[in-house]
Parts: structure tokens; C-alpha cells; sequence
């Protein structure tokens, strides 16, 4: 998988939509020999990274990025963390920096962090962009293209582009979010997932990302992030105001509770509030504490769809709260908290953010 005439590390940016599967494909991804020596680094919106948690069992060196969105006010951390790596393992504090995965937030634009690692001069000489893989949730992918365009931009950047939850949708809704995906990027290789698999020959081929070979819009959004970013350089200590880039009806809300879900309660919660408000529930993910129970359940969440749950195999630290993180499009937390004290008791009072 490496590239014989780059001696520089070879970096892979995944990204995809909320829920669309990018922690479950970078499990798989870890489990595989042939990544022996990866370090990861995780970015999540939302002030609680969980994905690092997730992750844990299957890779030594994951970083969680500073919380916050990657494509604004992560890049600094990220550019600081893959020093860091390469200054860590130069000094053999880490055993080996054979590739880096960065899974991005899945509100994450990737024309800045892309141009972040084409750029950086200390980055470009030590690391290759190598290529981007999008995963992309067939169920869902219609309207988070229509709404959200950080989700077309994260396909139409991509190399390759891995078709999620084929599993739980018919022949009709593969071939009519694929045909979606090809007209945003005629020239990305695509895959259909199977869970738990890792698809063949996902990373192979790749050398260096190359815009060029996209559509013309990707080397427009570079060229927006340019010269954004030369602005901010010449207004250092001046008044370069960053435009806002996310939409501003999206909101991320961390609940916390401190007594354990008695389960019945959590689902019938959950169940009401996906069924009244899941149009506007973009992604649910959560670390309960049950009643009952020694360990951990992970639960995630699209829309009106809730996925079957897991158990992690311990407590990851000594925080045993359970933490629940919403994002949201046009919805009070009121409502949240509200669902959750009429079935479960109130939630920790803690004011909810804005990405
Ligand atoms: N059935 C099925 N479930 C999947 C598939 N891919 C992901 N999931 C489930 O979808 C949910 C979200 O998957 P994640 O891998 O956490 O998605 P993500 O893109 O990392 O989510 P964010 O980090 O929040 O953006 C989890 O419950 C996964 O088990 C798939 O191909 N089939």
C-alpha cells in the first residue's frame, strides 16, 4: 500500500454525512494486517468526542481533535497533531507511522482540512494526501445532498466513495443513490458495504490526491480556501472575520444523566422523539449506563431510524455518566430534555452548543 518513489507518509481523509458509517468502515479498515502501524486521528461535533471510544479496540494511537469542526476551528489542532506524530515517532515514542486515517466530523467541509494537508509546508513535506473515501448512507443520501452542502462536497472530493446500509435498502434505492453519487463525481470508484467487511481493494491504487482529475467545482472550493486563507494571513491582528460556514438551523446538544436508564424508560424516549421530531433529529449518539447492567450500550441514531445497540466490554474511563449527543436542525433542547424527564427524570442542566 505504499508508494514506492514518496517517502512521505501517506494520509487518508474519511469522511461521509453523519451516520453514514465512517467509525464502522475505519473499524473494519483497522482490523485489516495491511494497517498494522496507523495512527488515527478522530474529529466529532459535539463536546463530547465518542467515536475515539469506539475505535479504542482496534488501533493504539488515536488522537481525538480538539472538539469543534474540523474544516474551522480544528484545523490549527490538526495541523499541531500530525507534527506532533511525526515529531513522536521521529523521537521512536510511538512504534511505527506507517499511514494516518483522519476520520473527519460528518459536518465536515473537506476543501479546507484537503487543502490544510496539501499545503502546510511542514505537512506537504512529510505527509501525502494520498485520497478521500466518502462513505455515503444510501437510505439517506437524497436528502442529506439536498440540505446539507458539506454532504455534496464530501462526495464530490472523494476517490472513492463506499455505499453504506446497502444491507437495510432494495435494489431500487442502491442504484438510485449510486446514479446520485456518479452524477456528482463521474470519476470516483464506487463500492457497495456490506457491515463488518472491508470492501476489496478499497485503498489500493491510490498515490496522491489529485484535483484535477475531479469536477471543476472541487478546484473552485480549493481555490475559495486559498484565498480565504491568504486574507487571514494578511489580516493577522487585523479584522479578518471568518465567515460563518455551517448552517446555522444545525445544533449540537450534549445530555448528560448520572443515574443509569432503567432501558424500557430510554426507548420509549427515544421512540418519541424519533417519531415526532426525527425529520429534524440529523444524528443521535450515545454511552448509557443501564440499570442492570456492568458495561456500557452504544446507540446510534438517524432521522426516525434507530440502529440495533452494542455493549462495549468496559467503562472506557471513570466517567459512567450516561452522555447522549444530538444534532439537530431547528429544534429547542427544550424538546429533548422535555422527552427525556417525562420518561426517564431530567437530564443535566448543561446549556446546549452550536457547531
Ligand atoms: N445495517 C448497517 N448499519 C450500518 C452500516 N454502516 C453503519 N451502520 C450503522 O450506522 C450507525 C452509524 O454508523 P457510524 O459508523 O457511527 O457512522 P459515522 O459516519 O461514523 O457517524 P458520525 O461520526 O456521527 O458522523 C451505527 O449504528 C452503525 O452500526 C451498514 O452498512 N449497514
Amino acid at each position: 500500500m505504499t508508494h514506492k518513489h514518496d517517502p512521505r507518509i501517506p494520509v487518508t481523509l474519511l469522511t461521509g454525512f453523519l451516520g453514514s458509517g465512517k467509525t464502522s468502515l475505519l473499524k473494519t479498515l483497522l482490523s485489516d494486517p495491511a494497517m498494522a502501524g496507523s495512527a488515527v486521528l478522530i474529529n466529532e461535533v459535539g463536546e463530547v468526542g465518542l467515536d475515539h471510544l469506539l475505535v479504542q479496540q482496534v488501533s493504539e494511537e488515536i488522537t481525538l481533535l480538539e472538539s469543534g469542526c474540523l474544516c474551522c476551528t480544528v484545523r490549527g489542532d490538526l495541523a499541531r497533531s500530525l507534527r506532533d506524530l511525526f515529531m513522536r515517532r521521529l523521537q521512536r515514542d510511538i512504534k511505527a507511522l506507517d499511514r494516518v486515517v483522519i476520520e473527519t466530523s460528518g459536518l465536515a467541509d473537506p476543501a479546507p482540512i484537503i487543502h490544510t494537508l496539501m499545503r502546510d509546508f511542514f505537512l506537504a513535506e512529510r505527509f501525502r494526501l494520498e485520497g478521500v473515501v466518502t462513505t455515503v448512507d444510501v437510505r439517506n443520501v437524497h436528502w442529506q445532498l439536498g440540505q446539507h452542502d458539506e454532504a455534496v462536497k464530501q462526495v464530490a472530493m472523494a476517490d472513492r466513495i463506499v455505499l453504506t446500509k446497502c444491507d437495510l435498502a432494495d435494489s431500487m434505492q442502491i442504484a438510485e443513490a449510486e446514479e446520485r453519487v456518479v452524477a456528482l463525481n463521474p470519476a470516483a470508484q464506487c463500492w457497495q458495504s456490506e457491515p463488518g467487511k472491508l470492501p476489496t481493494g478499497l485503498l489500493e491504487g491510490m498515490s496522491l490526491y489529485d484535483p484535477v482529475s475531479k469536477t471543476a467545482d472541487v478546484g473552485r472550493w480549493l481555490g475559495e480556501v486559498a484565498i480565504d486563507e491568504q486574507e487571514r494571513l494578511r489580516a493577522r491582528g487585523g479584522v479578518f472575520a471568518r465567515p460563518a460556514l455551517h448552517d446555522e438551523s444545525v445544533s449540537t446538544y450534549l445530555l448528560r444523566f448520572d443515574e443509569p436508564f432503567a432501558w424500557a424508560d430510554f426507548s420509549r424516549a427515544m421512540d418519541t422523539l424519533q417519531s415526532v421530531v426525527g425529520d429534524r433529529i440529523l444524528r443521535v449518539k450515545g454511552l448509557l449506563a443501564v440499570r442492570g447492567e456492568d458495561v456500557p450500550r452504544v446507540i446510534h441514531a438517524v432521522q426516525h431510524e434507530r440502529y440495533p445497540d452494542s455493549s462495549l466490554p468496559a467503562w472506557p474511563d471513570d466517567d459512567h455518566d450516561s452522555r447522549l449527543v444530538f444534532i439537530v436542525r431547528d429544534l429547542p433542547r427544550s424538546v429533548l430534555d422535555k422527552a427525556f424527564a417525562a420518561f426517564c427524570g431530567p437530564s443535566d442542566p448543561l446549556p446546549g452548543s452550536r457547531d
